[in-house]
Parts: structure tokens; sequence; C-alpha cells
């Protein structure tokens, strides 16, 4: 049996909800061999209010899980936490070389948990050696903003500015997560492949245990796209498989719930309401 295979160059949330983990777990869900390249491992300290310590790996090392995945003849990749420009360039480059199509960029640059951005030129970075390179890219409301120079979107219509802004920097489509934050009765998401805008509506559910759904999004997608979907399908999929996660997170302390992973498997798909707008 061959399995269709999938990397994910990213951080790894030792609370095991968000990055490499979610990555993984939502990886195995979809039926592809998830493979990792780590940027940064991050810690969180319980007698600290569960506050974040971030280890960046050496940038050689990084290299070196790089080559030794993309040996294997890997189908579609993702990324997440990106800690500097170094650890960027060195993923776009390596994504570059690989000659791959199916490249998700989830331009993570703030944990839900904190709010403070990565490394303000980290943006920069990834406008210039990642958005060139995505077939897709999955920005939250403001990643979105940063990512086009413009003002974080609260409405619709601005939602499609800036994804606008996005495709014409390089990215073949964008999909831009409206989620929690929109002021709008559904978790809306904008999808754009440069000609039609979908809204991709779901059932927003009330809970603060939604660490690691923005990972989990982005998986799916790399999931779905090495598995042979096309990127429109790959997203509603995804979005089906992050709304069940949602609905079911769970409390693992006082200070963090994960979404659940396998609950679509486990409990069947969301509704998903798609308007051409
Ligand atoms: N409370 C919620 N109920 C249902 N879906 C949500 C909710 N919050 C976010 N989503 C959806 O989860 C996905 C990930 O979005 P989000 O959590 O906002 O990303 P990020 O972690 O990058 O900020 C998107 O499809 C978004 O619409
Ligand atoms: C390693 C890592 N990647 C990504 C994220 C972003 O998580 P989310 O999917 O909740 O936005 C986090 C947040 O804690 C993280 O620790």
């Amino acid at each position: 049996m061959t399995m269709k295979k999938t990397l994910t160059i990213a951080g790894s949330d030792t609370s095991g909800g968000a990055g490499i983990q979610a990555d993984l777990k939502t990886f195995q869900e979809h039926g592809t061999y998830g493979m990792t390249a780590l940027t940064v491992v991050v810690t969180m300290d319980p007698d600290n209010n569960w506050s974040h310590g971030v280890y960046s790996l050496p940038i050689d090392v990084l290299r070196a899980q790089i080559k030794t995945a993309l040996s294997t003849g890997i189908d579609a990749i993702k990324t997440g936490m990106l800690s500097t420009e170094e650890v960027i360039k060195t993923a776009g480059e390596a994504i570059a070389e690989s000659g791959l199509d199916h490249v998700v960029i989830d331009p993570v640059m703030v944990c839900k948990s904190e709010d403070e951005v990565l490394n303000p030129g980290t943006v920069d970075a990834m406008v210039e050696y990642l958005l060139p390179k995505a077939e897709i890219v999955t920005p939250n409301l403001f990643e979105a903003g940063q990512l086009a120079s413009m003002k974080t979107p609260t409405t619709i219509e601005q939602m499609k500015s800036v994804a606008e802004k996005i495709h014409s920097l390089g990215a073949r489509n964008v999909v831009i997560k409206g989620g929690k934050q929109l002021h709008h009765d559904k978790a809306a998401d904008l999808f754009y492949d440069g000609k039609t805008f979908t809204l991709l509506e779901a059932e927003k559910t009330d809970t603060h245990f939604n660490h690691g759904a923005g990972c989990t999004f982005a998986a799916a997608i790399t999931a779905n796209l090495a598995n042979g979907l096309d990127v429109k399908e790959a997203v509603i999929e995804a979005k089906q498989f992050v709304t069940a996660a949602i609905a079911n997170g769970w409390k693992l302390n006082e200070y963090v719930g994960p979404v659940m992973h396998g609950a679509k498997t486990r409990f069947g798909a969301s509704d998903i309401t798609k308007t051409v707008l």
C-alpha cells in the first residue's frame, strides 16, 4: 500500500493541540502519512499562568529535517510557525527547490492565547519568500491585514479587498478566516481563487476550547490537496473538519482547551453553506 506524504514545517506545541501535533493528528485523520520539520519548541509554564517559552532549533537542524523529508517524495507541504526571517527564507527556498505545487502557507503570527506578533520583520519575509510559492494561504483577519499592508478587515467587503491584494502578491488562492472575531452570526471564511469569491459559513460554537483550530484547518487543506482534491473542495472539507473539531473542543486544564482533531471522523461532518458573492 502507498500513502500520500504530507510535510509540515512548523513549531511543536507541547500541549498537543496546535503546531505540528495538530498537523500530524489531522494528516492521520485524512489518511496521509505525516512528516515534520520543527522550527521551534513551544512550552507552557504551569507555575507561571501557562506563559509560553519559545525555543528555536538551529537553522542547520531545520535544513537537515527538510532535506530528510523531501528526499522521500512529499506530495504536499504546509508551513506553520516560522519564528525568524532566516527560517522563513530557508522554508521558502526548500519549497522552491522541491518544485511542489501543493504548498499551504498558514502565516502564523500570533497564538490565540498571546497577542504579540512573533517578530514584525517576519511579515515582509513571508510576503517575499512564501506568498509567491503558495497554492493557498490561510490568514486570520489580523494576519490578512498584515500580509496585505492594510487595516485588519472587519467586514466581508473589506475581506474581499484584502484577499485581492494578497492574491496580487503571488498566492494563487486565499482563504481569510473570519472565525470567531468577525462580527457575523456564522463562522465565515472568504475563499478567493483570483476570479470568484466564495463565502463559506458554518455554525459558530460559543467556546474558548479552540486551541489549534487554525493549524487544524490548514493541515486538513494540505492533506486534501495531497489526496487529489481541487483547492476549493480541499477548503470545504477542511472547514467541515475544523467546525466539528471546534464543536467538540475540550478542556485540557484551566489554561487551554484544544479542538478535537478526530471529531469529524467520529461524529460526522458539520453543514457548510457556500455562497458565491
Ligand atoms: N467559534 C467558532 N465556531 C466555529 N468555527 C470557528 C470558530 N472560531 C474559528 N472558527 C473557524 O475555525 C477555522 C480556524 O480559524 P481561527 O481559529 O480563527 O484561526 P486562527 O487559529 O489562525 O486564528 C476557520 O474556519 C474559522 O472560521
Ligand atoms: C507551535 C504553534 N504553532 C501554531 C500555533 C497557533 O495555534 P492556533 O492554531 O490556535 O492559531 C501555536 C499556538 O499556541 C503554537 O504553539
